[in-house]
């Protein structure tokens, strides 16, 4: 793979607790998926890349450059874009003066030029009618994809998304995928998310974080491929089942062994992931 991110034995520690664990990772373009569960150290990963945070070891590789030196994080800062978890934009800002300011701050100087980028994203991120609207009078759905256009200014090489597809709904949901497939042809986007299916929609490579350290990193079809025979169907809810659930047709889907009476079931992502961490859950669809 010709990587365009290389993160060798990355740590990072609040206080005692040791957040990321010599993770180790290689990103090529298209887009990377990156799942795990809460508090695996997905967010901290992301920031460390997107260089708002600064790790107590191990290295980064971003476009050739390394955000430990000085002058070579400010020149990979002009070359990603970053959608964080918590934006926390300004909310008396309308949603044009707002990119206009993240345009400033990215060095578009030239206004005309700005002012046609600001309109490319709004357009690229279906806010174009709520151009004039403040920032405080967004939807959640819509803060998201206002969060997804600053990260969108200027084009960038490398795009870092946290959970990005949280809050939409399902008509933006796939305008967003169609979006970042279109992105992933000619750049690297490195997203996580708690959605399988957006792994599936969009991502060629997938990354599994659990415990600060990766614990899978393939294909989805490999992660799906994590649960093959061990995936059934039954019309009766099995008694004893590790991992199972209701599906829409009403069946019930198994994770583990073999209840009586199961038919197989060919595995999904969703089924590699929960078997990969062991997760004991019972939730209903
Ligand atoms: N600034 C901070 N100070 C102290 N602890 C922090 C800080 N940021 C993150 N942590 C801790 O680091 C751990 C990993 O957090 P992180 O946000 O990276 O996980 P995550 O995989 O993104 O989780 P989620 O899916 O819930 O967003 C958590 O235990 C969290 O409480």
């Amino acid at each position: 793979m010709n990587a365009t991110v290389e993160i060798r034995a990355l740590t990072k520690r609040f206080g005692r607790n040791t957040v990321l664990d010599r993770a180790d990772l290689s990103i090529g373009p298209g887009v990377t998926g990156l799942l795990g569960p809460n508090g695996a150290g997905k967010t901290t990963l992301l920031r460390c890349l997107a260089t708002t945070l600064a790790p107590d070891g191990g290295r980064i590789t971003a476009l050739g450059l390394d955000p430990a030196r000085r002058e070579q994080r400010t020149a990979l800062r002009r070359r990603l874009g970053y959608l964080p978890q918590d934006p926390g934009f300004y909310p008396r800002f309308t949603v044009f003066e707002l990119l206009d300011y993240v345009a400033i701050l990215k060095e578009l100087t030239d206004r005309a030029r700005r002012h046609r980028e600001v309109r490319r994203v709004l357009e690229e991120t279906d806010l174009a009618g709520r151009a004039h609207a403040k920032v405080r009078t967004l939807s959640g759905g819509m803060r998201q994809r206002l969060a997804l256009a600053q990260a969108l200014l200027a084009d960038p090489e490398l795009l870092v998304l946290d959970e990005p597809t949280v809050g939409l709904d399902p008509e933006q949901r796939m305008r967003f995928r169609a979006l970042v497939s279109r992105l992933g042809e000619d750049r690297t986007v490195l997203l996580s998310t708690h959605q399988t299916e957006d792994v599936a929609a969009l991502c060629d490579h997938v990354v599994v974080m659990s415990g600060g350290g990766v614990v899978f990193d393939g294909t989805p079809r490999g992660l799906a491929g994590v649960a093959a025979g061990k995936v059934w169907i039954c019309d009766e809810p099995p008694t004893g089942a590790v991992l199972r659930w209701r599906t829409a047709e009403g069946r019930h889907r198994v994770v583990g062994e073999r209840p009586a009476g199961a038919a197989p079931a060919e595995p999904a992502i969703e089924d590699g992931y929960l078997l990969l961490l062991g997760a004991r859950a019972e939730a209903v669809a």
